[in-house]
């Protein structure tokens, strides 16, 4: 990856919402974008915009905005959009069998490979192209495969994370509630539903947004 290590955590976080939108411009046909067309279409805040992408390496000339093709160029390399990364679901219930459904990640060569749950009614079916295998034969189908999807129950969370790990999994996208404790070397990130709407009523209350932004287009 290039110069990963430089980019803050947080710009990092960014990019894919960056990536998504870019492409849509560039299948468009559009040259260049300006910070205020970014802001308005991904939501962020046009100086963290700029301070994002000066990480880049791309500086927006006044009037001009920033080049297409050169911040996709950027974007591919960095997000690795040249190699494709394969990725397990471990709970093929309500959410998990959402996921499948919706094939999410296909424009961003990630992409859910295979299924596992402890439902025999589950298990040998085929969600969307991907096959649904018990979870007594992970250690057997899972190859090389280092990111999974947690969409278990809570209470299963903490014990398939270290079977998983144990396996080789390097990343785990953790959509239980279970906060899960896993070595220094191994990245989790959790996606909590109710947590996020509590925020975003929060925000609401008490950082109401103002429509005057001091606006300085480049
Ligand atoms: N993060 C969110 O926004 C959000 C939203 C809804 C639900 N959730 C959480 O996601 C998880 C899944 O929710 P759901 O509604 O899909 O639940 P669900 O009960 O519909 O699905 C869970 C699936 O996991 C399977 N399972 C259970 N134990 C297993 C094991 N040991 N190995 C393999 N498979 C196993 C079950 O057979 C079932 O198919 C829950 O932890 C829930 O709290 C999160």
């Amino acid at each position: 990856m290039m110069e990963q290590n430089k980019i803050p955590q947080a710009t990092a976080k960014r990019l894919p919402l960056y990536y998504r939108f870019i492409n849509n411009l560039n299948h468009q046909g559009k040259k260049r974008v300006s910070s205020k067309e970014l802001s308005d279409a991904v939501k962020v805040d046009s100086a963290t915009i700029r301070r994002d992408f000066s990480y880049f390496g791309a500086l927006g000339k006044k009037g001009y905005g920033y080049n297409v093709e050169y911040l996709l160029e950027f974007f591919r390399k960095t997000l690795d959009q040249d190699e494709t990364t394969d990725v397990a679901l471990i709970g093929v219930g309500n959410l998990g069998t959402a996921f499948l459904h919706y094939n999410f990640m296909k424009n961003n060569n990630i992409a859910i490979k295979m299924a596992f749950d402890s439902d025999p009614k589950k298990v040998g079916t085929t969600i969307s192209d991907v096959p649904v295998y018990h979870i007594e034969e992970l250690d057997d189908k899972l190859g090389d495969i280092q990111v999974a999807i947690l969409t278990i129950p809570a209470s299963e969370a903490q014990s398939m994370a270290d079977h998983l790990i144990e396996q080789g999994v390097e990343g785990i996208l953790n959509f239980t509630p279970a906060r899960i404790t896993v070595p220094p070397n191994i990245r989790v990130h959790h996606i909590d539903l109710a947590v996020e709407l509590q925020a975003l009523v929060y925000f609401l209350k008490h950082y109401p947004l103002t429509t005057d932004e001091e606006e300085e287009e480049e």
